[in-house]
């Protein structure tokens, strides 16, 4: 049990580095807070919920395995490197992936009612 916890503070641990260091990681994050705000406002279903909750879940993944890839670039090939500069690249490549399917998971299901509300005004 005390492993366990243990192992828990050391993930908080990383989490609490990477919202302190990238900016990208707190951009995904006051995205993620209002896409459940309006997700709030707006009364999507038990379904919707679950796609958005699964795309916030993708996002942050993916950033955070992009942010440790960065770290082990630059302790392993601090110096300029073709193939170092490649692993960065790709990494960053699967956090756009991720959030390009998350932008348009938000538009299906927030755009058809942001719309009905403009409509109904
Ligand atoms: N050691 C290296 N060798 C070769 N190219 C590198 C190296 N380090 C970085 N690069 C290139 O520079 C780009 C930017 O790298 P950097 O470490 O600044 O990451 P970043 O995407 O700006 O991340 P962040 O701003 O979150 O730290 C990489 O995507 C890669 O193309």
């Amino acid at each position: 049990m005390k492993k366990l916890i243990r192992s828990f503070s050391y993930a908080f641990k990383g989490l609490a580095h990477a919202t302190k260091t990238q900016l990208n990681f707190r951009v995904h994050l006051v995205v993620s807070l209002l896409a459940c705000f309006l997700g709030y406002a707006l009364h999507i279903s038990m379904g919707e919920w679950m796609w958005i909750v699964a795309c916030i879940a993708i996002v942050l993944m993916a950033e955070l395995f992009n942010t440790a890839l960065e770290f082990l670039v630059d302790l392993v090939s601090p110096e300029y490197n073709e193939l170092a500069g490649h692993v960065k690249d790709i990494a960053a490549g699967a956090v756009v992936i991720a959030a390009l399917f998350a932008v348009i998971e938000g538009l299906i299901i927030f755009l058809p009612k942001i719309l009905a509300l403009i409509n109904a005004a």
